[in-house]
């Protein structure tokens, strides 16, 4: 018998056309690329390269972008799609960049996806740091297709059968407790100025890998059809493997950084250990579409009866600026 050689996989490749170099960090997720600088003008092999490491390793780092302003990062944006404002909170200086500001009083200290709480939430965020603390204040992702993969086969198929809620009105404070009353706030002005309701599947088929993905984060306000209870213990035992360790990389930030992750992939954390030292990161989100359960289900938004189109943004010419209060 002849046992097939095991294919190890290299830590770093070259893409041919494009010539960039793509190193992975952890095994399930994580790549850094080197040899590119980010803007509109990049060429369409260059891209094509991004958008597929994006996909295969979920999030992918950039060092060095330092002369990246909030114009470049949104013309970089471009290259992977239409860039959207966020549903509730007013983007910064009227642009789609949108800040995530430790002066705000805003942490995203918990396990998301971004903006689940309406159907087409985005598909990849762009993020920049601007200003770091000078400890902490890491981010952390996961790999939701790895979490899903890894479930022994009778939870994969309940994971499967299932769909839950997701909404961005929650109980603010039983989540942050420590929550500045600036942060309270924002939360109840800004970001819930409309409230929705959206379900989901609990498992996605990724629209560009095909790939099973589980849909969960802090949105999930419950499963659809099961009591209280076991709706609780049912999203934890599924985000329990999204957060396991193996699951995820942890990036310690630099100024200049750039992370991208696929959103329909992963859940993210930013960790909310630097004091009150600044930290300044842009984020800039490119439109996703609506979701599709295995069983060919779309998702569908419960509350409102529509999306609104955002008041504010590059198109309504509103310049406040403003910051997410809370993760997402
Ligand atoms: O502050 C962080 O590290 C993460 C922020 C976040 O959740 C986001 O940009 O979507
Ligand atoms: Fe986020």
């Amino acid at each position: 018998m002849t046992i097939a050689p095991e294919i190890t996989p290299a830590a770093t490749t070259t893409d041919p056309e494009s010539g960039i170099r793509i190193t992975r960090v952890n095994g399930r997720i994580g790549a850094v690329i080197s040899g590119v600088r980010l803007g509109g003008d990049l060429d369409p092999q260059t891209v094509t390269a991004i958008r597929d490491a994006i996909i295969a390793h979920k999030v992918v780092f950039f060092r060095g972008q330092d002369h990246l302003d909030e114009e470049r990062h949104e013309a970089f944006g471009r290259l992977l799609g239409t860039p959207i404002a966020h549903p509730t909170v007013p983007s910064a200086d009227g642009r789609y960049s949108l800040a995530i500001d430790s002066d705000h009083g805003a942490r995203a200290n918990q396990w998301h996806t971004d903006v689940t709480f309406v159907p087409a939430y985005p598909a990849f965020s762009i993020l920049r740091a601007a200003v770091l603390p000078p400890y902490g204040g890491n981010t952390l992702w996961s790999n939701t297709a790895a979490a899903y993969a890894e479930l022994p086969e009778p939870l994969r198929i309940l994971a499967d059968s299932l769909r839950a809620v997701h909404s961005n009105a929650y109980d603010y404070l039983a989540v942050r407790p420590e929550a500045t009353s600036a942060a309270l706030e924002q939360y109840h002005q800004v970001f819930t100025s409309t409230k929705f309701l959206t379900e989901h599947p609990v498992v996605r088929v990724h629209p560009e890998s095909g790939e099973r993905t589980l849909l969960l984060g802090n949105f999930v306000q419950r499963i659809a059809d099961v009591p209280a209870q076991d709706s609780r213990l049912l999203i934890e035992l599924f985000q329990r493997h999204i957060e396991r360790p193996e699951n995820t990389v942890r990036w310690q930030w630099q100024v200049g950084d750039v992370a991208i992750w696929d959103n329909r992939a992963t859940q993210h954390y930013g960790v909310d250990d630097s004091d009150d030292h600044d930290r300044k990161l842009r984020r800039v989100t490119i439109d996703g579409d609506v979701p599709v359960g295995v069983d060919g289900r779309s998702s569908t938004l419960l509350h409102p009866s529509e999306v609104p189109a955002p008041a504010f943004g590059p198109a309504s010419g509103a310049s406040t600026a403003a910051a997410a209060p809370s993760a997402g």
